[in-house]
């Protein structure tokens, strides 16, 4: 690509989610390379919140999930965490709402496939009712927040007030000069919430030599599929 193309980064970074973005390297979470989305996009990064593998992580996770809907100040009844890789976000969310915030959330979660023996179903945990805050690590297409909405018309005592998200990829839809986040917030006027947005990950790595190749792939990127 032509550097002149490379649009000067503006985003502005706080020290947690420097820390955040420097950690997530750290433990592999944020890898470099082709990859394949659930969208079908070829993306030359990818968040693998499957490596934040240990306890030191979902403690820092759950404290920024608890932080970030506080300081939004969200009114929520419960957590819900769509599997896989939301499930172990719930709790860790939960944990350190009581934690740090004296706050005793329930929380629940779903099975992809429904369970036909023992307590049966596909949903695990608390029951679904009143405001919920979906957690989960990216958004990409909003598919999985999508099928959260569908999940929860069966259950008309529960809503989705808020979905809040690690890492914001803020990628065009098909078809639309919209993300993701701001199809779902038009679309369903639900809030989302995202701890990390891709511009801020790329200002971060930016003048680093060792990430400059990836860099200029993620701009590249970028310039297909991404809203500024
Ligand atoms: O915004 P989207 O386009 O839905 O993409 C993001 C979703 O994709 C991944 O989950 P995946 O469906 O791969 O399932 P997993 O949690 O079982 O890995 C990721 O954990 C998000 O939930
Ligand atoms: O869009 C996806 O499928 C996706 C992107 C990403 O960065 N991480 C992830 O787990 N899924």
């Amino acid at each position: 690509m032509d550097s002149t193309n490379i649009r000067p980064s503006t985003a502005t970074l706080q020290d947690w989610q420097k820390s955040f973005i420097d950690y997530s390297i750290t433990k592999n979470v944020l890898q470099f390379g082709h990859f394949t989305l659930k969208s079908g996009r070829n993306s030359p990064y990818f968040f693998n919140a499957g490596k934040f593998d240990d306890g030191l992580s979902q403690k820092k996770l759950g404290e920024i999930y608890a932080k970030t809907l506080i300081e939004a100040g969200i009114e929520f009844d419960m957590v819900f965490g769509p599997a896989y890789k939301g499930i172990p976000l719930a709790t860790s969310t939960v944990y350190a709402l009581s934690d740090l915030y004296d706050r005793n959330v329930p929380f629940a979660f779903n099975r992809k496939e429904a369970k036909d023996h023992g307590e049966g179903g596909s949903i695990v945990g608390a029951p679904l009712q009143g405001k919920v805050v979906l957690v989960d690590d990216v958004i990409t297409a909003g598919t999985a927040i999508k099928e959260t909405l569908a999940l929860l018309e069966s259950y008309p005592e529960a809503e989705l007030a808020a979905a809040v998200v690690l890492i914001d990829r803020q990628e065009k839809l098909d078809g639309s000069e919209l993300s993701a986040i701001q199809a779902l917030e038009k679309t369903y006027g639900i809030q989302i919430l995202a701890a990390v947005k891709l511009e801020q990950i790329m200002a971060y790595i930016d003048g680093s030599d060792s990430f400059a190749e990836h860099l200029a792939k993620m701009n590249e990127y970028r310039e297909q599929y991404g809203v500024f």
